[in-house]
């Protein structure tokens, strides 16, 4: 049977079975890890294929893991190049951001959209708390989320609060697996709660289970909202997960620098002071955002864990 991993707890796994079942499953004997720089060789998000467990009527063993389509990585500070995937499969990554209480820096948000750009997942700004808002407020903020959709990064805006905001990110969601993610005190909790009522009784379910002997870190876990419908909720951490950007990647995961690539006079331009830099001239004409700007001389000078 074919099915995905919904939750890791150490040395077991929760899968859900291609009958909309959970199974409780564990590696098969002999797993290797192909990579030797991860540290984990299944994560959430996983298409896996099981076996029954001979030995154990109750247990389910994961036989193969097919192919992942993306996924993301925390990589570990003191490693360089080792890390730990935090989960694959991912058609859509969601930023929560709030303007107020506490208020989401614009930083903050380009380096998820870059990380998201790195891992090759499609990103959103989700604007919540917009019932906290002026009109003119809110005027304000859509102004400045249109920067980005004409990037390419959907963009909405709800309020938590609001059941009507709830139904219609229901519909975006709809069809997809999505990466629900954001700093603290931006309301995440909130909207996985109201897309997921059960989502808070089924975690202590799970950590009833796992108490039988198992150490448990979660990194991630997968619910359903409907059918075909999914988010992953990362508790605990507050980005994407830094991918290891070599600083001359790093414009090609800013689509407006990206399409100017190969038009500076030098090759090995890092567009902050060469002479006919083609980016410097588009940040001087207005077409590339101040903010923007900003965001990737800081990510480029290493200060990206600044707030
Ligand atoms: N006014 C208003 N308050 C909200 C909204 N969404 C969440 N809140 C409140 O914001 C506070 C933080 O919400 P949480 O859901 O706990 O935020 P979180 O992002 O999960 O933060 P952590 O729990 O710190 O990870 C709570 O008091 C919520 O009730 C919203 O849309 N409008
Ligand atoms: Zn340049």
């Amino acid at each position: 049977m074919q099915g995905t991993v919904t939750k890791s707890m150490g040395l077991w796994y929760l899968v859900e079975g291609a009958d909309g079942e959970s199974y409780n499953c564990r590696l098969k004997g002999k797993f290797k890890l192909e990579n030797k720089k991860i540290s984990n060789p299944v994560a959430v998000g996983d298409k896996v294929t099981l076996l029954e467990d001979e030995g154990n009527a109750e247990a389910w063993i994961i036989s193969e893991i097919l192919p992942r389509e993306n996924y993301i990585i925390r990589t570990s500070p003191k490693k360089k190049g080792h890390g730990h995937i935090i989960a694959s499969n991912i058609d859509l990554a969601i930023v929560i951001a709030t303007v107020a209480n506490p208020r989401t820096s614009l930083g903050f948000i380009d380096r998820f959209l870059v990380t998201a750009e790195a891992f090759r997942i499609p990103a959103m700004i989700l604007c919540n708390k917009i019932d906290l808002l002026s009109a003119e407020e809110l005027a304000g903020l859509k102004e400045k989320m249109k920067e980005y959709e004409v990037l390419g990064y959907q963009t909405g805006f709800i309020s938590a609060l609001n059941p009507k905001d709830i139904a219609a990110l229901k519909e975006i969601l709809h069809n997809q697996t999505t990466l629900i993610s954001g700093h603290s005190g931006v309301g995440k909790s909130t909207v996985v709660n109201q897309l997921i009522p059960e989502a808070e009784q089924k975690t202590s379910e799970i950590s009833d289970f796992s108490e039988k002997g198992t150490h448990t870190t979660t990194f991630a876990e997968r619910f359903k909202v409907a059918e075909n419908s999914y988010i992953i909720d990362t508790p605990g951490i507050k980005e994407l997960g830094l991918a290891e950007i070599e600083k001359d990647e790093l414009s090609h995961y800013f689509p407006e620098l990206r399409q100017l690539l190969g038009q500076c006079k030098f090759n090995n331009c890092t567009h902050t002071h060469e002479p006919g830099c083609a980016i410097a001239a588009a940040y001087e004409a207005g077409e590339i955002s101040q903010s923007r700007y900003d965001s990737y001389l800081s990510m480029l000078m290493g200060d990206d864990n600044r707030r």
